[in-house]
């Protein structure tokens, strides 16, 4: 895996000058941060060696280089989910390439569906910790000391010090955000009341399908992660309607502007 990696980082050396230290995944229906991305150079994953491709609908698949205010950024627009049918090894992919490209600090995000009754559709919530209930882990197998140590450390899962930049940004510009749990499971298909019962009872806040495989990974490489969810829906048993991806998408987008406001505000500040 690691010459691999080191192929896709050749790669993209060879095809960006910027050395971004920062990188933002988007999750679904998030993916409008790319309009304020500047001077962009995007490369589809296709193109890019030994990347997974996305299936997913609302998911463009692609990396997006460019400046946010000045702050150098890749964003990935599209990510990978493990009910596609990928292996955690690939899903978490991009990850370890960041990591050889020069990444410091990842923003990942997702579309999640609301437990914690006190949300409500269009609720960013700043993610302070996880649930794995993927059934597996990323980091399963030999593991390669050039990465990371066998056992990682998660205490600190999502950072602290991104965590207090991305209030006192949003208390500067009064932007609204809850804080919480974030619970990853495999999906595809959504929870059933009885299982939002006991998630809530294990403490989640939010449920979605992705981003845990990612921060483990990110905290196993030495990147520090800050996480937002953007809560499309409440979970089922709390609302009493059935849910379908194109209504998260859809509420995903509505409320885009104001998590991209946040997210630019936010790294303008990791200049
Ligand atoms: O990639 P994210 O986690 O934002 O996507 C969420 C979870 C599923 O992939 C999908 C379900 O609607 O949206
Ligand atoms: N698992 C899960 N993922 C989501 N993504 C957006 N809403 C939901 C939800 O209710 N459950």
């Amino acid at each position: 895996m690691y010459n691999k990696v080191m192929e896709t980082v050749e790669f993209l050396n060879e095809r960006v000058e910027m050395r971004p230290k920062v990188a933002i995944i988007l999750g679904s229906g998030l993916g409008d941060l790319v309009d304020y991305i500047e001077e962009k150079i995007e490369i589809p994953y296709e193109e890019i060696p030994n990347f997974p491709v996305s299936t997913v609908a609302g998911h463009a698949g692609k990396l997006v280089f460019g400046k946010i205010n000045g702050v150098e950024v890749l964003a990935m627009k599209g990510r990978f989910h493990y009910y596609e049918g990928y292996e955690m090894k690939q899903v978490t992919y991009p990850i370890y390439v960041m990591k050889q490209f020069g990444i410091e600090n990842m923003i990942v995000s997702n579309a999640a569906g609301g437990i914690n009754k006190n949300f409500k559709p269009g609720t960013l919530m700043l993610i302070t910790d996880f649930i794995n209930m993927f059934g597996t882990n990323p980091l399963i197998g030999k593991n390669d000391e050039r990465f990371g140590v066998r056992f990682p450390d998660m205490s600190e899962a999502y950072s602290k010090e991104l965590i207090s930049l991305a209030k006192k940004v949003a208390e500067k510009n009064n932007e609204k955000y809850e804080e919480g749990t974030y619970l990853g499971t495999t999906g595809p298909s959504y929870e059933t009341a009885a299982e939002i019962k006991m998630m809530s009872i294990m403490g989640a806040d939010a449920v979605g399908m992705s981003t845990v495989p990612e921060t483990i990974v990110a905290n196993y490489l030495g990147i520090k992660v800050l996480g937002i969810s953007c809560i499309t829906n409440m979970a089922t048993g709390i609302a009493q309607t059935a849910h379908s991806h194109e209504a998260v998408v859809d509420i995903a987008v509505k409320t885009g502007e104001r998590f991209c406001k946040w997210v630019v505000d936010i790294v303008s500040e990791l200049k």
